[in-house]
């Protein structure tokens, strides 16, 4: 191990910072492009300082599935970042570090999740293509005038994750239902990768106002799972599990006593999960559906393609199926294309070290702040030729009658190892039926005279910057 010193937390090669700083400023408006740029002079695995924080920089397939599968634990922890301690009152699984606590409060989440989303059995897939069939319908009232689709993904998308925490699908203008999707887009500006208050803990003094509006969205949506909560419990009966939130009742009743005083897991942070996957499951699926349409609509010509696939297997009328995705090989690997140019979380959630340990030849202390750069994977040249240009023949065979399983694994938009991402099935899913149906019954065109510019705004999740379309129905 190079340069192994008790005072350095990173014995990586990196750029010279400038003091308080660090290299923050060098970082610019896109830190996915610059750290990506980083690794041609820096290799694989660097370091850099974000304001008072030594981080390692981990970069390309390799470095990350080394790190997060080889040395699974070594890197599975998460940063003591000062706004993490907030979220759901300390008590969040996905922000807590790792250890006996996490690794309980995880199963239990997962397997709540599991109960309402599985490869085998999905009670959910009818109301997400009833929420599916809304969003078209929705979409094509705006009869051939231009039309923003974030507002109506958004709430669509929202509406499935209420459906399946809550049970029920709530009506557009339902109050706790339009605080639910504004507290989610409020909490996510909020919260992205980089935020100062985290990266230079001294900045929190400076930013009182915005923090404290940051307490009341997380206090707002406190309230709201709260009221569900008491609403299930008047009513809930273990043999028949409604959602989420009969699953979790459930699984505060059944987790032994021992192992929850053992781990120091509450009842509490058992029911925070509910606002955990409400965050988690909204704001992902939403924004790459943002991003499937404007790579639909400058791509015409794939997208008639894609139609006529999924048209061929359903006609204007049959609901899609999620089993039948591996009949729609055009489909899935456009969707799988639009996952990785868009790649939604450049550095997935922050990491850091949980002993000391080493990496690519280099010392690594514990307690060191890890960005996984998701980004370098999915944007790999090496992988991925002309890694900008959006191409969904790259996921299939050389007929584009099968998706290339092996070139799908080549990136990690779930992220891999000990953290990867819980709702990856759920997302799938979603996914899949939400694009078979718009595309199914939406011809999806520019507006005369605009050119849709595919970029993104950077934030915890890149997303599309707003663009209009036209929509029409499909006969
Ligand atoms: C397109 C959709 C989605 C994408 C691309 C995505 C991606 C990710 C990524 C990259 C991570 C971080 C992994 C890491 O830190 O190494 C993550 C974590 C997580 N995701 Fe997702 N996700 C999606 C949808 C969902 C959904 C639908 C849910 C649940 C309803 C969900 C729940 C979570 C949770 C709870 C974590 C934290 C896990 C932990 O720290 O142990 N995600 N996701």
């Amino acid at each position: 191990v190079k340069g192994r010193s008790k005072n350095s937390s990173c014995s990586a090669p990196g750029p010279t910072g400038v003091p308080i700083l660090g290299n923050l400023l060098q970082l610019g408006r896109k830190p996915h492009l610059t750290l990506t740029s980083f690794r041609q002079k820096y290799g694989d695995v660097y370091q850099i300082t974000m304001g008072s924080y030594p981080t390692v920089v981990l970069n390309g397939l390799r470095a990350v599935k080394h790190a997060l599968v080889k040395q699974a634990e070594d890197f599975a922890g998460r940063p003591d970042f000062y706004s993490f301690r907030y979220i759901a009152n300390g008590k969040s699984m996905g922000f807590s570090d790792y250890g006996a606590k996490w690794k309980l409060h995880r199963k239990i989440a997962q397997n709540a999740l599991a109960l309402c989303a599985n490869r085998k059995y999905n009670p959910i897939e009818e109301a997400i293509v009833a929420e599916a069939r809304l969003l078209a319908l929705n979409l094509q009232k705006s009869d051939g005038a231009p039309v923003d689709p974030h507002n109506e993904i958004y709430l669509s998308v929202g509406n499935i994750i209420c459906a399946l925490c809550f049970g029920e699908r709530y009506r557009r203008d339902d109050p706790d239902f339009q605080q639910l999707v504004k507290n989610n887009d409020e909490f996510m500006a909020f919260v992205g990768a980089g935020n100062p208050v985290d990266i230079m803990p001294w900045m929190r003094h400076f930013t009182k106002r915005s923090f404290r509006q940051f307490l009341r969205i997380l206090e707002t949506m406190d309230g709201l799972c709260l009221k569900k909560q008491r609403e299930h419990l008047a009513t809930y009966d273990s043999a028949r599990v409604r959602d989420i939130t009969d699953a979790l009742i459930m699984a505060t009743e059944e987790t032994p006593k021992d192992d929850k005083k053992a781990t120091g897991l509450t009842d509490e942070h058992i029911m925070t999960t509910l606002q955990e996957l409400i965050g988690a499951g909204f704001d992902t699926i939403a924004s790459t559906l943002q991003w499937s349409i404007l790579y639909m609509i400058t791509n015409r010509q794939w997208q008639e393609l894609v139609h006529s696939e999924i048209h061929n297997l359903y006609g204007v009328d049959s609901t899609p199926n999620f089993h039948d995705m591996s009949e729609l090989p055009l489909t899935e690997a456009t969707i799988l294309e639009t996952m990785r140019h868009s790649c939604i979380f450049p550095f997935a959630l922050p990491h850091s070290t949980t002993s000391d340990t080493e990496i690519g030849g280099h010392f690594v202390k514990n307690k060191t702040l890890v960005f996984v750069n998701l980004w370098s994977v999915s944007h790999d040249p090496e992988y991925f030729p002309e890694p900008d240009v959006f191409n969904p023949k790259r996921f299939l065979n050389d007929t584009c009658t099968k998706v290339d399983r092996s070139k799908a694994e080549l990136f990690l938009p779930f992220g891999v190892g000990k953290r990867r991402c819980p709702g990856e099935i759920l997302a799938k899913m979603e996914l899949f039926l939400f694009f078979t149906v718009l595309f199914q019954t939406c011809k999806f065109s520019v507006v005369d005279g605009e050119t849709p510019i595919v970029d993104s705004k950077y934030g915890l999740t890149l997303k599309p910057m707003n663009f209009n379309v036209l929509v029409s129905k499909r006969q």
